[in-house]
């Protein structure tokens, strides 16, 4: 199942940098694993904005569920799913 996902970081200001630091350190190492296993297929930087959109692809809604909530960052962010599904006039074959 695909999920495209917008998250919007916001680390309040008084946290120490030595901490932020290494919260985004593990949010690299986290994300990136996932990239890797291809559960993460996309991940945009929106311009301007500390925010990403990204498209997720797990095998339902508790795996999205366990995988957002495990973002480092997560208590950070707010967040926002938007359930997706191929098109109908979609000509790519390789993207379900
Ligand atoms: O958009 C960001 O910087 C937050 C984030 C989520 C996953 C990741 O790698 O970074």
């Amino acid at each position: 199942m695909l999920f495209h996902v917008r998250m919007d970081v916001r680390i309040p200001h008084d946290l120490p940098s030595k901490e932020t630091a290494e919260i985004i350190a593990r949010e690299k190492a986290y994300s990136q694993e996932l990239q890797r296993s291809g559960k993460w297929r996309h991940i945009w930087r929106i311009a301007g904005e500390y925010a990403n959109y990204s498209v997720l692809d797990v095998n339902d809604n508790v795996e999205l569920h366990e995988i957002l909530s495990g973002l480092p960052l997560f208590k950070f962010m707010d967040i926002e799913v938007t359930p997706l599904l191929r098109h109908p006039n979609a000509i790519r074959e390789d993207d379900t």
